[in-house]
């Protein structure tokens, strides 16, 4: 049974994961390497209950109750000591993973479950870096994360079916829907959102339309609910690209990441968390 779950990388989602599960009654540690990193996402956590509160979204004793599910370090063994299950949610790199896997790995109880919140990689590859394969899996969230009903659940070839069972319990707990998908590159969420980004970047560059009216031809002639240069912004153009690199080098050509995606990060241009991207923002919004 899980009641305390550790979650490594404050960032874009470790902060919004960690909203969700406090909320969801478990007792959360929310770790990252960075103290300014760690600093700003509790300010953020903080807004957001306020905001949630404010708007009705949750009832006053429910954002204090989260609060009070919630503490934050910078110590990973003080978040992953008496942890039942670990979701990582730092930068999508493979040499950083494993290592702090195997760190881990060594630190967490037997039984602890270890699941990597990655957009696009591979758990068996993770998870053999640990001695526990088959309590290793991939559990992945979307952004943000207090919204967005969907975790995709991704098996490593050793992930045992109790550990996916678990995962769908803690999933429910957090009022979220779960698919199984067998790992491929991207899986299905990932996969697909790239393409269509990039696709939309390289329309851009093109000069097919302004970075507004391809958003609001995909979303009013497609119906989908966000724009690809919009939704590219709200991810992060970093992520994005180390996203579209590992797709490229795993699954080839049809992958290769949009110049102008490429010009952005180098830029600086990160989208809504460096206040430029697509669009120009005033400041990091709080997104409920
Ligand atoms: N951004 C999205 O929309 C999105 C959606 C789904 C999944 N993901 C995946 O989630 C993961 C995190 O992405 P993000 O957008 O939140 O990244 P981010 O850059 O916003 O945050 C990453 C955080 O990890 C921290 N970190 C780096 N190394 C660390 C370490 N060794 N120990 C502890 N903390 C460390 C950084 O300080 C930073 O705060 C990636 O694997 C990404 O692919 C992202």
């Amino acid at each position: 049974m899980v009641n305390h779950i550790a979650i490594i990388g404050s960032g874009t989602m470790g902060r919004g994961i960690a909203y969700t599960a406090a909320l969801s009654g478990f007792h959360v540690t929310l770790q990252d390497i960075s103290a300014p990193a760690i600093a700003k996402a509790m300010d953020y956590i903080d807004s957001l209950i306020t905001k949630s509160v404010e708007k009705g979204y949750i009832q006053g004793e429910q954002g204090e109750l989260a609060k009070r599910n919630l503490t934050y370090t910078t110590h990973l063994e003080d978040a992953v000591r008496h942890t039942d299950l670990v979701i990582e949610a730092v930068l999508e790199v493979m040499e950083l993973k494993i290592n702090l896997f195997k760190q881990i790995d060594e630190i967490a109880p037997p039984n602890a479950i270890l699941a990597t919140n990655t957009s696009t990689m591979s758990p068996t590859e993770i998870g053999a870096a640990t001695t526990r394969p088959k309590q290793f899996v991939a559990m992945h969230f979307f952004n943000p994360v207090p919204r967005m009903k969907l975790i995709e659940i991704i098996r490593g070839i050793d992930t045992s079916d109790e550990t996916v069972e678990i995962i769908k319990t803690v999933s429910e707990k957090m009022r979220k829907e779960t698919v199984e998908v067998n790992e491929f590159p991207g899986f299905v969420t990932s996969r697909m959102n790239c393409i269509i980004g990039n696709e939309a970047m390289n329309m851009l560059m093109e000069g097919v339309a302004s970075a507004e009216d391809i958003d609001k031809a995909i979303k009013l002639g497609l119906n989908h609910p966000m724009g690809p240069l919009e939704m590219a912004d709200l991810v992060g153009l970093d992520s994005r690209l180390r996203n579209m690199e590992y797709l490229y080098h795993s699954l080839g050509e049809k992958y290769r990441p949009s110049p102008l995606l490429v010009k952005y990060v180098k830029a600086g241009r990160l989208g809504r968390k460096s206040g430029q991207g697509f669009y120009h923002y005033n400041r990091e919004d709080v997104t409920i």
